[in-house]
């Protein structure tokens, strides 16, 4: 939201977030990101404020010069994790936080020393890693999460940005130049980018371990605040909707690792876990990888399913739920249309009156609703979709208008935005009913 406020009140709010954050942060467990049923804790919620206001400040005190000469900060940190994730150096720095010489560093890595030290010492300033003596590295509060042995969600969501979000990012005003206003899917940055004249998910399918590289990064967005998979469990009410004994399709459902967290919660609940078949195949594995319990992942099963295709009968007894998550947005009207009119001939050939399609999406605000950064991770999110997909996020009534075109005809009955979520929650039934 463009502020009104002067500096000395943003200042002074940031003095009393910041108190109150410290005071959070001397309770035991007041820093942990989640618990059952209550996604953000107040510290969550306190230090994403806190920096949010902290973001308004340096946006109402900068000059042109430090706009530019900040993001020229910015695009090298990003170029610097880039090359510290192809080297492994996150992993190769001792994880029991003791220090290691540059050389020795550089023989592991098999780098050049001086490059190594030019990249790090760049690192450094924005927090990761540290020098405690000159001439040694070793892992900061910031830095050691990424060489998690047993996690490597953080450097999976790092790898696929720094290898394919930014690159497809920059790509964007030559994809505009070269194609205006299209919407086919295979005229995008990502197109530019890589050389390729296949759409997105086809073209990861031909190259060797990047469709299970695209898996890994869905996977690891849970990471993100505004993204867990919580808020799709505990910000919509499911038992209210669908009862205690249910049964999903999740479409598109990638592996099946909302599934899984759907159905440690929903105890009588089942799925089936519709995608790809290269997503398909992952998912047992997926299962493992995640330690999912077997009298969970007993309850999912896969089916390999195009969401361009009509839905098959399963069983005798349709689904409760389609549910339909991050989907939408990857495509544009034309092609969204086609998924939800699937659903909807589903839901009206084999559903029951009460089978509901739930959709969890961005819904856009109006420019200017909501606090600015968070306005910008927003924004993010539909620039990606525009960068891979020629698609984006939908205002309100665009979604409105989008289930009012399925055929046959959808209406969006509710919705909820759950606290903290980046996307909402929206449930469609057939028009007619
Ligand atoms: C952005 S991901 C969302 C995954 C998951 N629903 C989630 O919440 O993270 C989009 C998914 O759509 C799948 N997909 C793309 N084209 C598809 C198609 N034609 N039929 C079925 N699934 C498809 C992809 O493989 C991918 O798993």
């Amino acid at each position: 939201m463009p502020t009104t406020a002067t500096l000395s009140d943003l200042a002074q709010k940031l003095c009393r977030k910041a108190e109150r954050l410290d005071a959070l942060s001397a309770t035991p467990d007041a820093s942990s990101a989640s618990t059952e049923g209550n996604v953000l804790t107040e510290a969550v919620i306190t230090r994403r404020e806190l920096l949010e206001l902290a973001r308004e400040v340096q946006t109402v005190a900068q000059t042109p010069s430090d706009f530019l000469s900040n993001h020229q900060v910015h695009y090298q940190t990003f170029a610097c994790l880039r090359w510290l994730l192809r080297f492994d150096i996150f992993t190769l720095v001792p994880s029991d936080l003791k220090s290691i010489s540059y050389e020795s560093l550089a023989s592991a890595a098999s780098v050049p020393v001086g490059m190594l030290r030019s990249v790090t010492r760049m690192a450094i300033t924005s927090g990761l890693f540290h020098e405690p003596e000159a001439g040694h590295i070793a892992h900061s509060f910031l830095s050691l999460p990424f060489a998690n042995s047993e996690d490597s969600a953080l450097r999976d969501w790092a790898r696929f940005v720094t290898e394919y979000g930014q690159p497809s990012a920059a790509a964007l005003a030559d994809a505009t130049a070269k194609w205006g206003a299209t919407t086919a899917r295979n005229e995008t940055a990502y197109n530019v980018a890589f050389d390729t004249s296949l759409p997105f998910f086809e073209d990861i399918k031909q190259r060797p371990g990047r469709a299970d590289e695209f898996s890994r990064y869905m996977i690891s967005q849970a990471r993100d605040d505004g993204l867990r998979e919580e808020h799709l469990v505990h910000g919509f009410d499911w038992l209210a909707h669908f009862g205690d004994k249910a049964h999903v399709v999740d479409v598109g459902g990638s592996s099946g690792f909302v599934a899984a967290i759907l159905a440690k919660t929903f105890s009588k609940y089942t799925f089936t876990v519709q995608d790809l078949p290269e997503a398909i195949s992952s998912g047992r594995k997926t299962m493992d990888a995640l330690c999912v319990p077997e009298d969970v992942s007993s309850r999912i099963q896969f089916l390999a399913h195009d969401f361009f295709q009509p839905q098959q009968k399963q069983d005798q007894r349709g689904p409760d739920a389609y549910l339909l998550r991050k989907i939408l947005h990857d495509w544009p009207a034309e092609r969204a249309r086609l998924i939800l009119s699937n659903l909807a001939a589903a839901v009206r050939d084999f559903g029951t009156p009460a089978t509901r399609i739930v959709v969890m999406d961005t819904i856009l605000p109006p420019p200017g609703a909501i606090p600015r950064a968070q306005e910008a991770k927003l924004r993010v999110r539909d620039l990606v979709m525009a960068q891979n997909f020629n698609a984006g996020e939908r205002e309100l009534a665009v979604w409105e208008e989008l289930f009012s075109s399925a055929e046959p005809k959808l209406k969006l009955v509710e919705w909820v935005q759950p606290p903290g979520s980046a996307m909402a929650v929206m449930v469609a039934q057939l028009a007619s009913e």
